[in-house]
């Protein structure tokens, strides 16, 4: 087991993600990053890279992704990723929506509903009708955020919130072409629009004191918690209570991820053309870091991993959240310089992967794999 190092991942095209967790990378306490040739092993098998850089044809071919390509598929793109988090309830079960007969499940069970609503005739991408109550009733989305179970959606109010602050801004900037247009193609400075512009893209956290990134760096990690180390070495990372100074920690998963999808979903050409697409990081989810602990890319401390087998929660910003999302970033950074395959496409893959291992009997916490999910309620994943 090796922590990635600084010097190894010099190379690496830097972004403000990458920049904020780099320092991290030698000081994580309750993860490990190892096992990187598991990961390689797997791309070569699996990643042509004579192919285009990210694969547009697999996108497409998901049932519930939009089968052609034109400005609406953007549109689509932005209502997706603007409620793209939280599809788990309190007790484990995915949120569950039909279509056209079928349930789907996690992800799919939203753009399931978009895809209803849209059907409806709700005007989901009608900037203006989006950004108030007077376009779309609160209580139209109340309902399409309902599971077909009868459940609300976890985080309902923080997704009606997140659909009015982007109709207001779409509607205010001339629309998703305007916007994506106005970055000169430029993956990092859509990022940096979406974030600027729309609060709940802006995932960042002050960085908890624990996680010390003093310049020296000559301090002593603390020790790796063993399988007999009291609960509390978990629990006393749970809180998200001191901070360091100053610091903030960066990953921007929805942001990044919407770039990702816009290039997918238009093979990298107009509203696709990223010329710096290899910069954006994977993005660092429940699920993705959860396919890497399986495979063995990371690990977790037995002390961390027997808190999250008891199904405990995560609080955002809080150490041991960090950890993980940053030793997933580290790995994919480190897989991506050495096989020259974008972390978009790393992760895709790995989602895409994690979603085969899935069937409808398994819980959201485990989905078919053998290191469950972590459970942090959050609006950024
Ligand atoms: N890292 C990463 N996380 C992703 C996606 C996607 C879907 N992406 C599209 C792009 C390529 C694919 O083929 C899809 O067309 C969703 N998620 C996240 O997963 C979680 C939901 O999981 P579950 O409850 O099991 O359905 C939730 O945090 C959600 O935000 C991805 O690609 N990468």
């Amino acid at each position: 087991m090796s922590a990635v190092s600084e010097a190894q991942c010099s190379d690496i095209p830097e972004n403000e993600v990458w920049r904020s967790l780099r320092p991290l990378m030698s000081r994580l306490r309750h993860v490990r990053v190892g096992g990187l040739h598991i990961l390689e092993q797997l791309m070569a098998e699996h990643y042509d890279p004579t192919q285009a850089t990210i694969d547009s044809e697999g996108w497409h071919s998901h049932p519930q992704n939009p089968s052609h390509t034109d400005d609406s598929v953007a549109d689509w793109l932005f209502v997706i990723d603007t409620l793209n988090f939280g599809f788990w309830h309190d007790d484990n079960s995915p949120v569950r929506v039909e279509r056209d007969g079928v349930a789907y499940r996690g992800y799919w069970a939203l753009c399931a509903t978009v895809n209803n609503a849209l059907d409806q005739g709700v005007p989901m991408c009608d900037w203006e009708s989006l950004s108030s109550p007077s376009g779309i009733p609160d209580s139209t989305l109340v309902s399409l955020f309902t599971d077909m179970d009868g459940r609300p959606w976890p985080l309902q109010a923080e997704r009606i919130h997140a659909l009015r602050e982007l109709g207001a801004f779409l509607s205010s900037s001339g629309g998703t072409r305007s916007v994506i247009e106005s970055c000169h193609n430029d993956a990092l400075s859509l990022v940096s629009t979406l974030t600027t512009h729309l609060s709940s893209f802006r995932d960042s956290c002050a960085c908890p004191g624990s996680l010390s990134l003093s310049p020296s760096g000559t301090e002593a990690v603390p020790p790796y918690p063993s399988a007999s180390t009291p609960e509390s070495v978990v629990t006393d990372t749970l809180a998200p209570t001191e901070v360091e100074e100053g610091v903030t920690l960066t990953f921007n998963k929805r942001a990044q991820i919407l770039v990702a999808e816009l290039a997918a979903a238009f093979d990298c050409k107009d509203l696709g053309a990223f010329h710096n697409l290899h910069s954006i990081t994977m993005f660092a989810d429940y699920r993705v870091p959860q396919m890497l602990a399986h495979l063995g890319v990371i690990e977790y401390s037995p002390a961390l991993l027997a808190w999250l087998e008891k199904g405990g929660d995560v609080i955002p910003g809080s150490v041991v959240e960090c950890e993980m999302r940053a030793a997933s970033i580290g790995a994919v950074q480190e897989v991506a310089a050495k096989t020259g395959i974008s972390p978009a496409a790393i992760d895709f893959y790995l989602w895409d992967a994690c979603k085969r291992e899935q069937n409808p009997s398994n819980s959201a916490l485990y989905a078919g794999l053998k290191v469950p999910m972590h459970r942090c309620r959050t609006i950024f994943y």
